[in-house]
């Protein structure tokens, strides 16, 4: 019998998705092709579209390119196809004007584009103003306040098109070039609204009086639709822009920083980027321990011993030139290297995780602290986690450090918790009052009706009564037969998240003789997670990208921003700590609007406590996919039974997930019962004393008496 039928008894099939109709088991991701990466197109009732306003999607000419994930790497990155691609690109961003009119929409038009692409753009920042007037004044004053607490709705101009940001917004044509030939036609939502804002706000927010001048930017998109150009390319184009001004050529100078909270991440953008700046002299770089940056110094005065800080040298070859003289003739190699000139990286836009940029801002003498005076561009990606108390310190340490008075912020995530837009809104007001400069004015754009929703994908909670249970439905699901509500077969690759580290090697562990020798066997399977060595991280994602490993099993620290083209599945096998992180989970399949992917989630009764947070991202992905309440795969008299995450849980399970998994007896991942754990452990342990007894009786011919057989994570 079927497992998985036994397992997901009474869950509906899903009805046919309103995001663009069709089953959305019928298409896996990394089947078909993508025509269009946009979620939502709402009618806009009672408005007929008006020609002039049409919509890219009428307009694309063609499907799009597809990463086939499985496609061997000269087939899926075939020349002649990249080249093909690349002239038509180079001919749309020659004759943009032909794809969109230069002529800015009507506000009218701005409206209804917007909203029929569900975005919602505020000017933020007034609104804590009437949260003080609210603390402040009597009840009378409190019910005005919460009349008029709606922060004011904004309608700049959306992005029809990719060739209007040449057209309109005077993008460089070698970055629209570079833009065009990575295949993309049409702007997801999250583009449609940021880029005209970020690369010409003086166009983009016309009439908007005090805007014009550049916004700050906070914005909510789901997972997957594109935030990384969003940043990406208006970063490249307002560098580009200021030097052509400037007449500066062929300097470096750090101008724009990206943090993001993983190494993964980091190298992924450092990758897009690269594709961005060819052709245009720019350098990105990945941040990395030891790399030198143009740094100023201030005093900070809290100790002045030691005053010696080496300036680097501009320079990548230059000889070693010690003018210091030398206490000690025989100083220790450590000493040796610190006198040695550092070289000084070039660089115009850095990508880094937190603490590896502090730790240079930090290091060197006590008595200064380094800023960067040249960076006018700081761009949080995964904003809600960099300004969680995890991160931080850290992140307001470079935020600190950045010192221009003409530094632009913009912070970028799917989730966006309230609490992290009041600490954006102080420490923007705080910044300009300690500057003694005009707050820049914050704006949020959001996209989707709610942040806590993955729509485009399916989703499927699935009860076990014990660990076992999982395994079984985990090893169900790995087979190359299953499939869910009569699908079609589930296909590699998959992302498995568990809630630990030793948990993820332990999972690794059991599973990884469940590949058929013929299919690639263990090699097929990997475990990754923060305690590998960076190489092998390095490695094992080359490897999944490259189809080579088709099941890998993680923690959270893929979770964020990782974009896999072709993942089907993501699997928790360990139910997420928050909604947020079932989001961002989750939102490794279906990237770029492709529809098919599935996200199930296996809980036991120990997570009957938490698992109402995850029923109620997949009731609100649900809805905003158009299904109704019947339709829906978590059925209301589920999220009526289950309790609710009381706000002390809520916390505990952010910070350590479910507690008993981390310690005892669930914190095993064995599909053996504890009769046969206990009778391995037994032989284990026969073996071992019989080994040693021969030891001591010199019998060991050096064989070892490992017999290869896994004896199960230790009682
Ligand atoms: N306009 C577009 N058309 C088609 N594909 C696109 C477009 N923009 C971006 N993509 C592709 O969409 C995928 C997801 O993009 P990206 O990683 O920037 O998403 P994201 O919004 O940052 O997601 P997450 O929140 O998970 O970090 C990438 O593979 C990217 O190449």
């Amino acid at each position: 019998m079927d497992i998985l039928k036994v397992l997901s008894r009474g869950i509906k099939k899903s009805a046919k998705s309103s995001l663009s109709g069709g089953s959305a088991v019928g298409k896996l991701p990394s089947s078909g092709t993508k025509t269009n990466p946009q979620l939502y197109h709402d009618e806009v009732r009672g408005q007929k579209r008006k020609r002039d306003v049409e919509e890219p999607e009428s307009k694309i000419p063609e499907v799009l390119p597809e990463v086939d994930f499985f496609a061997p790497k000269d087939v899926a990155e075939s020349k002649p196809a990249k080249k093909a691609e690349a002239k038509k690109g180079s001919k749309r961003a020659a004759s943009p004007d032909a794809e969109a009119g230069a002529k800015l929409l009507s506000a009218d038009e701005c409206r209804q584009l917007l909203r029929s692409h569900r975005l919602k753009v505020t000017l933020l920042g007034k609104r804590d103003e009437q949260h003080k007037v609210k603390k402040s004044k009597k009840k009378k004053a409190v019910v005005e306040v919460k009349k008029d607490k709606k922060p004011p709705q904004l309608n700049p101009q959306p992005l029809v098109s990719f060739g209007q940001l040449r057209s309109t917004y005077n993008l460089s044509r070698r970055v629209a070039e570079n833009l065009s030939y990575q295949g993309y036609r049409v702007p997801t939502e999250v583009q449609m609204g940021s880029m005209p804002l970020l690369i010409r706000p003086d166009l983009a927010l016309k009439g908007e009086e005090g805007l014009e001048n550049g916004i700050d930017l906070l914005a909510v998109a789901p997972t997957g639709s594109g935030k990384t150009i969003s940043f990406l390319v208006p970063a490249i184009n307002n560098i580009m822009r200021r030097r052509a001004q400037e007449k500066l050529h062929g300097i470096h100078e750090l101008e724009a920083i990206v943090i993001v909270p993983t190494r993964e991440l980091a190298y992924q953008i450092v990758n897009v980027g690269n594709q961005l700046v060819k052709g245009t002299g720019l350098k990105i770089l990945g941040m990395r321990k030891g790399m030198i940056l143009a740094a100023e110094s201030q005093d900070i005065g809290e100790d002045d011993s030691d005053d010696d800080e080496e300036k680097p040298e501009e320079s990548e070859n230059e000889e070693e030139e010690d003018d210091e003289e030398e206490e000690e003739e025989d100083d220790d190699e450590k000493k040796r290297k610190s006198r040695k000139p550092k070289v000084m990286s070039k660089v115009d836009i850095l990508i880094t995780t937190p603490l590896l940029l502090l730790n240079f801002l930090t290091s060197g003498s006590a008595s200064t602290q380094k800023v960067l005076p040249t960076v006018r561009d700081l761009i949080l990606d995964e904003a809600d986690v960099l300004l969680d108390p995890l991160f931080r310190e850290q992140t307001l340490g470079i935020w600190n450090a950045c010192s221009s008075s003409d530094l632009r912020l913009s912070f970028w995530s799917a989730t966006m918790g309230s609490n992290i837009e009041t600490l954006v809104t102080e420490k923007l007001a705080s910044r300009a009052e300690s500057l003694g400069i005009t707050q820049r004015p914050l704006v949020r754009l959001v996209v989707g009706l709610k942040d806590t929703a993955v729509p485009n994908i399916m989703h499927r909670l699935i009860y076990t009564a014990s660990e076992q249970g999982k395994l079984l439905g985990l090893r169900q699901l790995l087979r190359p037969t299953s499939s869910i509500d009569s699908g079609p077969p589930l296909r590699p690759p998959f992302l498995v998240f568990t809630q630990t580290i030793e948990r993820a090697t332990a999972l690794q562990e059991e599973l990884k003789y469940d590949i058929p020798l013929e299919a690639g066997g263990s090699s097929r399977i990997a475990a990754l997670h923060s305690g590998l060595p960076d190489a092998a991280r390095e490695a094992i994602m080359r490897k999944f990208r490259a189809g080579e490993i088709w099941v890998l099993i993680t923690t959270d620290v893929l979770a964020r921003g990782v974009d896999f083209a072709g993942v089907n599945g993501v699997l928790n096998y360990d139910v997420p700590g928050s909604s947020a992180a079932y989001v961002h989970r989750a939102g490794r399949t279906g990237r770029a609007g492709r529809e098919g992917g599935i996200a199930v989630t296996f809980y036991t009764k120990d997570d009957i406590p938490f698992v109402k947070t995850v029923a109620n991202v997949i009731a609100e992905s649900e809805k905003q996919a158009g299904k109704t309440a019947e339709e829906s795969s978590v059925q209301k008299w589920l999220l009526d039974a289950l309790p609710n995450v009381g706000k002390e849980d809520r916390k505990k399970l952010k910070e350590r997930g479910v507690e008993s998994r981390r310690s005892g007896n669930t914190a095993q991942i064995t599909s053996r019962s504890g009769y046969e754990r206990r009778k391995e452990h037994n032989r284990q342990g026969a073996i071992e004393g019989s080994k040693k007894r021969k030891m001591e009786a010199g019998e060991d011919n050096g064989k070892g008496n490992r017999d290869g057989e896994w004896g199960g994570i230790d009682d």
